[in-house]
This record gives C-alpha cells, structure tokens and sequence, in this order.
C-alpha cells in the first residue's frame, strides 16, 4: 500500500492531485485543510503522523498571494519558510518522501535564459524570499526530499491567472496586461498528473532516482500580455487585451521579468513530455465549455 498525505487539501494543486488521482487498488490519498492540519503546528502534524503512517507527503499548503506577503511577512513566512523545514524534520523521523512544490519567483529574472535548478536565486519579492527559504530549510536534511518548481498555474477552477481574466472579462471592455513579463504557463492538472507520475516511479525503484530540486511547467514560454490575448481568442473573450508596462501597476510587488525553467532535468529523469501551454489551455477552456 502507498499511503499519501496531501496537506492544503483545499488549494486549486490539491484539488486538481483529487481530480487526477490514479486509480490503483493499492494508493491511498488523505487530502487535509489547513483547519484539519496546519503545517505551522508541527506538534499538531507530528500528533497526526504517529496515528496515519505514510509513504509520502505532498505540500501544497502555502501563502500564494504575492502582493499581500509584502506587507503579512510574518505569516507567509512561517507558512512558506519555516513550516516546510518542520516537514522534512518530520520526514526524517517518520521516514517518509516529501514533495514539496516551490516556484519560479525564486529567481531574479534578469536573464533571457532557461532557468537551471542550479542556477543562481534571487528573489525580488517577499513571497519568493519565503519559498527560497522554505527550500533552504527542506535542503540539508538527509531525507528524501524532491523540490519542484514552478510556474504560472493555471485551471478553470481556483484563484489563478485564468479564472481571474474570465470573471474580469465579463465586466471590463478594456484589460491591460504586462508584456515585459515573461515565463511558461503551467496546466495545474498537467502539474498534478506529473506528481503521481513521479511518485509511482520512485515507489516502483527508488535507487534509480535522485532527491533535489526539479523545474516543471507546460512547453512553450509566453508574456502575461501574450497569455491574455491567447485566452481571450480561444475563449472569445468580450473585451479588449492592452499590452503594458509592469511600471504601470506601481502598487504592485516586483516579479522576475523573465522566470522560464528549464524541465531537461525532471523530463530526463522521469521520461516525461509535457504538453505545450497553448494545447493544454485549450484542452481545459474546451472542456470548461462542455
Ligand atoms: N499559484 C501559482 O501560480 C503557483 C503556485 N506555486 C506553488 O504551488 C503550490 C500550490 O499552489 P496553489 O495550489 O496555487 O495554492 P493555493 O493558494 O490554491 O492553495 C494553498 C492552500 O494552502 C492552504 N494553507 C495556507 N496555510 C496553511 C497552513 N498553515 N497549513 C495548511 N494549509 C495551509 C491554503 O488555505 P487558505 O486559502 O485557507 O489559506 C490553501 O488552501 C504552492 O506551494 C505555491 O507556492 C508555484 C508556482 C506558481
Ligand atoms: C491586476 C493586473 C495586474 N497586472 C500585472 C501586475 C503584476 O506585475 C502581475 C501579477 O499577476 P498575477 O497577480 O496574476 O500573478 P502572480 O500572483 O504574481 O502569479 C504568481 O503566483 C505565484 C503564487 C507564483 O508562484 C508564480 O509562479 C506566479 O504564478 O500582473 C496586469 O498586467 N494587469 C492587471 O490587470
């Protein structure tokens, strides 16, 4: 039996883990909110773990929301930073494999190049800030721990990108958009899907695989800008895209300006092929529809 934890179970990554969930007699998903078991509350988790043994944990509990972490620093950081150092502390004791999901805004973004896991971070945001740290505190555990980056999530369901430029789409003519920000769309279902990929493999063999961190996110690199037209396209959006300058939204936290990762790592690892971003936004806007 593979028994999986999946903590913020009410967040659009968990949901779309329920969604895509495989259906083998012998995997066993627990999705638990942040009422149920707050990763903050290591004593509350580890309470949990000594009644519910398990072979891996999936964090998809975070502080996602970019702009408010500027000013709420002490709670995206004990969620985004401290909180995953608590998990892998728990992973050594209770001998599990975390998964834990990072991001892109790790980086600066300066450089028109495909972003490497080893590359160099920066981040230019508090929200990045907590997830680097949150990485830093997973990394130097001698745990099994696989760290997955990345970017721009996107669904027809949740709080993303998408579901915000429709319901806007129904009340405003005109919408700008950043074009000098650049970076690859992730289907938030492809991204789940990969995560049972990935487990079922390294249950299957895990000598063949090495912990660390991974970059993850549809083919294909695009502006917010471009992202915006091409919803408004397929959708046949009712109102019109203007491309603008992220100094036009001053009130807004900073974000890279170039963040696109580069999967050779995660697809030579684990033989995938991912789906460009433009078939999967139109593979989930089509199904939405129906
Ligand atoms: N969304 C995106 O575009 C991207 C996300 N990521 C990363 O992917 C992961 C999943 O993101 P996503 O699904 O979009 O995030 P969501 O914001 O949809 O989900 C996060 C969930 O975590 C819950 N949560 C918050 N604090 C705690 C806590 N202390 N204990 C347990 N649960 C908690 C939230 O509950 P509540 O809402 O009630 O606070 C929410 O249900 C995150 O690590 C995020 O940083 C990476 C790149 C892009
Ligand atoms: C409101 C608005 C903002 N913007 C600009 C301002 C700002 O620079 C940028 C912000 O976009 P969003 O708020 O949609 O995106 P943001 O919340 O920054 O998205 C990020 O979320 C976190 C969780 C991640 O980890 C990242 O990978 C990334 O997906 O868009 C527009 O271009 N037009 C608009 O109408």
């Amino acid at each position: 039996m593979i028994k999986v934890l999946i903590t913020g179970g009410q967040g659009q990554l968990a949901q779309a883990l329920a969604h895509t969930q495989p259906k083998h007699q012998y995997l066993f998903a627990t999705y638990q909110s942040k009422q149920a078991l707050d990763i903050t509350h290591i004593q509350q988790v580890k309470r949990y773990l000594q009644n519910n043994p398990i072979n891996y944990l999936i964090n998809c509990a975070a502080y996602t929301q970019v702009d408010h972490a500027e000013t709420d620093q002490k709670r995206a950081y004990t969620i985004n930073a401290i909180a995953p150092g608590y998990l892998a502390n728990l992973a050594q004791e209770f001998n599990f494999t975390l998964l834990h999901i990072s991001t892109d805004y790790v980086f600066e973004g300066l450089l028109a190049k495909p972003l490497i896991e080893g590359m160099t971070t920066n981040p230019v945001n508090y929200y990045g800030k907590t997830k680097l740290a949150g990485e830093q505190n997973i990394l130097p555990y001698n745990i099994p721990a696989y760290i997955i980056r990345t970017s721009w999530l996107f669904d027809v369901l949740g709080d993303n990108f998408l579901t915000r430029l429709l319901k806007r789409s129904q009340q405003e003519k005109h919408i700008g958009m950043v074009y000098d920000q650049v970076s690859s769309p992730t289907y938030i279902q492809d991204l789940a899907t990969t995560l049972w990929k990935i487990i079922l493999q390294i249950h299957e063999n895990p000598s063949l695989y090495q912990p660390g961190i991974y970059h993850y996110a549809n083919e294909g690199v695009t502006s917010r800008y471009d992202l915006a037209w091409t919803i408004h396209k397929i959708g046949n959006l009712n109102c019109n895209i203007i491309p603008k300058h992220s100094s036009d939204f001053p009130g807004f936290a900073n974000r890279p300006s170039y963040s696109v990762l580069d999967k050779e790592k995660i697809k030579s690892t684990f033989g995938l092929t991912i789906p460009h971003w433009q078939e999967s936004l139109a593979y989930c806007l089509h199904n939405y529809r129906q």
